[in-house]
C-alpha cells in the first residue's frame, strides 16, 4: 500500500484549510497529529474521496482520488461522528452493513466473526448498539470499517472521549491490525501518536509542520 499527495491545498471561500501538503505514506500506522481546526478532518476526507482537493494530486496505489469507485474499494473509513440504528444489535448492524457492501452472505457470516474477534467485541454481538459504552463504539466503528477488508483504514479522532484502560485496548487492537495495510490515525493526543505511530505528520493552520519518526529528538517540540 502506498499513498502519495503531492502539493496538496483545500480552500474554502478565501480561507486555506490546507496549505502545500507533500506526503508520501507506506504501509504502517501513520499519525496525523494536529489541534482544532489544523486541518486533520479535511485531510482524511479527500483521502477517503469524500472531499475533493483545490489544488495538487493523490494517488493511493498508484490510483488517482478522482476515481472514487475504484478508491473506495479499496479503504475503510471511521468518521469522528457516527452512528447505526441504535436499536440495533451489534452483529446485525455489522451484517446490515455487510449486505450495503454488497459483501456475500458466506463471506459476511465469517468475516464478521473474525472482526469481532479482532475488535474485542464477541461478548457484545447480540447488545444493542445504543448500550455500548464509548470504546466498544469506537471499536465496533474499526470493526465497520474493516468489513470491505481495506488495504487503507482512515480513522478520525477515534480515541476522543476514550478513558485510559480504552485507550490501551485501541492502541493493542491498532497493532494487530497493521500487517501490510495502512492505518491514518488522526488525533490531537501526541500519546496516541507515540504508542502506535513509528512515523507521523503535525499540522497546524493547515500547513505540515513535522513529517518523520516519532522517535525522532524534539518531534514534539515543533508542536507545542
Ligand atoms: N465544509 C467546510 N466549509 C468551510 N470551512 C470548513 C469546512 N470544513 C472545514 N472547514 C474549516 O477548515 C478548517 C480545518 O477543519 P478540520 O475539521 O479539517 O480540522 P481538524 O484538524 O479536523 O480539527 P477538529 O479536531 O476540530 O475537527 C477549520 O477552520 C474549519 O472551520
Amino acid at each position: 500500500m502506498e499513498i502519495k499527495i503531492e502539493h496538496l491545498s483545500k480552500t474554502y471561500g478565501n480561507q486555506t484549510v490546507l496549505d502545500d501538503i507533500s506526503l508520501h505514506i507506506s504501509s504502517g500506522t501513520y499519525g496525523i497529529l494536529g489541534g482544532n481546526g489544523a486541518g486533520k478532518t479535511t485531510l482524511l476526507r479527500i483521502l477517503a474521496s469524500l472531499s475533493e482537493p483545490s489544488s495538487g494530486t493523490v494517488q493511493i496505489n498508484g490510483i488517482d482520488i478522482k476515481k472514487k469507485k475504484e478508491i473506495r474499494k479499496m479503504i475503510g473509513y471511521l468518521p469522528q461522528e457516527f452512528s447505526v440504528y441504535p436499536g440495533m444489535s451489534v452483529g446485525s448492524a455489522l451484517d446490515y452493513l455487510g449486505i450495503l457492501s454488497e459483501i456475500p452472505r458466506n463471506i459476511r457470516k465469517e468475516r464478521i466473526r473474525e472482526l469481532l474477534k479482532q475488535t474485542h467485541l464477541e461478548q457484545e454481538k447480540n447488545k444493542r448498539f445504543q448500550t455500548l459504552s464509548g470504546g466498544m463504539k469506537c471499536r465496533f466503528g474499526i470493526a465497520q470499517a474493516l468489513l470491505n477488508h481495506p488495504g487503507l483504514l482512515i480513522l478520525d479522532e477515534p480515541t476522543a472521549g476514550l478513558d485510559q484502560e480504552e485507550r490501551a485496548r485501541f492502541y493493542r487492537i491498532l497493532s494487530e491490525l497493521a500487517g501490510d495495510r495502512i492505518i491514518l490515525l488522526s488525533t490531537h493526543i501526541d500519546e496516541d501518536i507515540e504508542a502506535v505511530c513509528p512515523r507521523a505528520a503535525v499540522l497546524s493552520g493547515g500547513r505540515m509542520i513535522f513529517e518523520g519518526e516519532t522517535s525522532e529528538w524534539g518531534w514534539k517540540k515543533c508542536c507545542s
